[in-house]
């Protein structure tokens, strides 16, 4: 059976904007439940500022704090070498630089302009090659900025090839604040595969105008077999009001197994691990399966 690769982001994209601060032993079980689940590629951190993302001050704690299955991959951000020293001292499996598609959300983010943000992850993909460690590549607002709208699909694929001449194993392309819409995706993948091979290209939806999932069954049929997710749907997008969380992975999953593509994640143990971490935050549970679903 055709199989797809799940990166889970609950624990860092999904919790990295819920206001109140989450204990790092709920965080330690989120991860675990999750590698339980067959989940096998977990983000568990960002080692970013803390004056910028308070609420992933504790990533050294989360790294060290797990029993790790074998077999699972947990990665973290690096926005430079500051936080990749900081990653890897905690064992961090795979790393993850990001950037934009569009110059203002890149001001935002990360306080530079995007060709700028290639100067300072050059220093961090060598030093990453050198202990082993993969890194991977994320491009946000690849169909829409909140700050200057509707992105060319060129400029995504100028920036998607440039992380990859660097030398990132996979790129990610983020829909950070879900504008996207079947045919956009369809035109942004058509663009980008001309830069970097499409089974190095993972899609990293957002779901707030409910689009994702008809975005990533476009990309499905061209072929694409890399996605991100977040349990419950966790997340939102601090520079975007009202920005939902990641399409949920149990949805995904629920997607996915229909399609007859192998997922190997257990959706069952997902549905409870999505309602155990909905319950933590007091929180809806932003997964339809995840609502509906009887386990
Ligand atoms: C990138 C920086 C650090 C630049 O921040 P800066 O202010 O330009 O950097 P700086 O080098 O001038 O340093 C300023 C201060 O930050 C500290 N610092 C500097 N680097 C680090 C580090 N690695 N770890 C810990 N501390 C760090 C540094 O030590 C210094 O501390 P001070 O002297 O003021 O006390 C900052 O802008 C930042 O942390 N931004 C946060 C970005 C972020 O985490 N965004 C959310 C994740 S991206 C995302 O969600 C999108 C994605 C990936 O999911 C895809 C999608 O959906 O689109």
């Amino acid at each position: 059976m055709d199989k797809v690769k799940l990166v889970e982001m609950g624990p860092r994209d999904g919790l990295q904007n819920e206001p109140a601060q989450v204990p790092t032993a709920v965080k330690i079980e989120l991860v675990q439940q999750l590698a339980e689940c067959g989940l096998t590629h977990i983000e568990v951190a960002s080692f970013v500022s803390p004056k910028w993302v308070p609420q992933m001050a504790d990533g050294s704690e989360v790294l060290t704090g797990l029993s790790r299955k074998q077999g699972v991959v947990y990665s973290a951000l690096t926005p430079n070498l500051k936080g990749l020293e900081a990653a890897l001292a905690a064992g961090a499996d795979e790393v993850a630089v990001f950037t934009a598609a569009s110059e203002r959300f890149c001001q935002k983010n990360i306080n530079c302009s995007v060709a700028e943000s290639m100067a300072r992850f050059e220093p961090v993909l060598q030093l990453a090659r050198e202990r082993g460690v993969r890194v991977r590549g994320y491009v946000s607002t690849v169909l829409g900025c909140p700050y200057e709208g509707d992105i060319a699909p060129a400029a995504v694929a100028r920036v998607a090839g440039e992380l990859y001449r660097l030398g990132c194993d996979e790129i990610s392309l983020g829909d950070t604040i879900g504008t996207g819409t079947p045919n956009k995706a369809i035109a942004m993948l058509s663009a980008v595969r001309q830069e970097v091979p499409l089974l190095r290209l993972a899609a990293h939806f957002h779901d707030t105008y409910g689009q994702a999932l008809a975005n990533l069954y476009a990309v499905l049929e061209q072929g694409l077999r890399i996605i991100d997710s977040s349990v419950a749907g966790l997340g939102g997008c601090p520079y975007a009001r009202r920005a939902s969380g990641n399409v949920a992975s149990e949805d995904v999953v629920y997607l996915l197994h229909g399609l007859g593509l192998n997922t190997g994640v257990d959706l069952d143990r997902l549905v409870n691990t999505g309602r155990w971490i909905s319950r933590q935050l007091g929180r809806e549970n932003g997964s339809k399966t995840g609502r509906a679903w009887n386990s």
